[in-house]
């Protein structure tokens, strides 16, 4: 086929995505071409959640592929809607980067370091709910801007730490600015963190075929499981999610096991479950657990919401 044209939005953490998938594709023999895309949650100052989630990055691109001004897009999964976008499919989830989140602080300090009141920031309602769930006296302040920025508020004093995704980290290769790898039983990472979702029409066959290759079976089965847990979870309540699933060794074979946390913004209600089923059915165990969630409570949570329209959209 001829050269392949892949959108990528022009922050440093999505080119590093599109470049690390553009060299697979190259590898593999095909041509590859990026290609700027300008989002609105690009060039806006307004709080993500004000402009409808992170689904606005995703949207601009998608209507790029949808145009046919672009063959090929990369996102980060966990920020990609998770209603089916009619026209689309994801092509790829290459294999998954650490889903963990990471605590960049001042002083080289941990989350069990950190003094009462200290003061942390993320713009995530999920981080924010699980932070204030450790009841460790964190004060949590809201905060947008991309990953260098962020890490800036602590360097430059602003803030005692922020929270951020260990593979952002990594990809921009800054890992040595984390202070602590925070572990999942304190702080579940968002659905689909740290994979990324390579996206083209469902009608290019050509574009698919190409594609095919970097898709990496238990990634595609754990966030499967985690974006059906979320997307059963959406319908239902607002609060804010965490998911995390690992295949595992079971009796008989491959297993998934699926761990989920649903909480209110500060902290006071928190509901973790956990579920294990076969490695085959990854919808059917999230949208279980999320039943589970939903029946013991996480209907009743009142979360963040972001715009009418854009429920489904979260700032993970
Ligand atoms: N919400 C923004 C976003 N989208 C993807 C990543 C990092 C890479 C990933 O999680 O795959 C980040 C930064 C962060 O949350 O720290």
């Amino acid at each position: 086929m001829t050269t392949l044209r892949l959108g990528t939005r022009r922050s440093r953490l999505a080119t590093t995505q599109s470049q690390w998938v553009a060299d697979q594709l190259e590898a593999a023999g095909h041509e590859v071409e990026l290609v700027e895309i300008t989002t609105e949650g690009d060039v806006s100052a307004q709080a993500l959640t004000a402009i409808g989630g992170t689904g606005v990055f995703a949207s601009a691109i998608r209507h790029a592929l949808l145009d046919g001004r672009i063959d090929v897009a990369v996102h980060s999964l966990k920020d990609l809607p998770t209603a089916p976008e009619p026209g689309l499919t994801i092509a790829a989830v290459p294999v998954r980067e650490d889903s963990r989140d990471v605590l960049v602080a001042r002083d080289g300090l941990t989350l069990g370091e950190l003094p009462q009141g200290s003061v942390v920031g993320t713009g995530s309602p999920r981080r924010a709910a699980q932070l204030a769930a450790l009841g460790l006296g964190l004060e949590i302040r809201p905060i947008r801007g991309n990953v260098d920025t962020r890490i800036g508020f602590v360097t430059e004093g602003l803030l005692d730490a922020v929270v951020l995704a260990r593979a952002g980290l990594s990809r921009l290769g800054r890992l040595g600015d984390a202070t602590e790898v925070i572990d999942p039983i304190q702080v579940l990472p968002a659905p689909g963190q740290g994979a990324l979702a390579v996206e083209c029409r469902s009608d290019r066959a050509d574009v698919l075929d190409a594609v095919a290759s970097l898709d990496d079976a238990d990634t595609r089965v754990a966030v499967t499981a985690e974006r059906a847990l979320l997307r059963a979870l959406e319908a239902g309540c607002t609060a804010p999610v965490g998911a995390l699933a690992e295949v595992v060794e079971g009796d008989d074979g491959l297993e998934l096991s699926l761990r989920a946390f649903a909480g209110s913004d500060d902290g006071t209600i928190e509901l973790r479950r956990s579920l294990v089923g076969p490695y085959t059915e990854p919808e059917a165990l999230g949208a279980r657990l999320a039943q589970i969630l939903l029946d013991d409570g996480a209907a009743d949570i009142e979360g963040t919401t972001t715009t009418a329209t854009s429920r489904s959209e979260h700032v993970s």
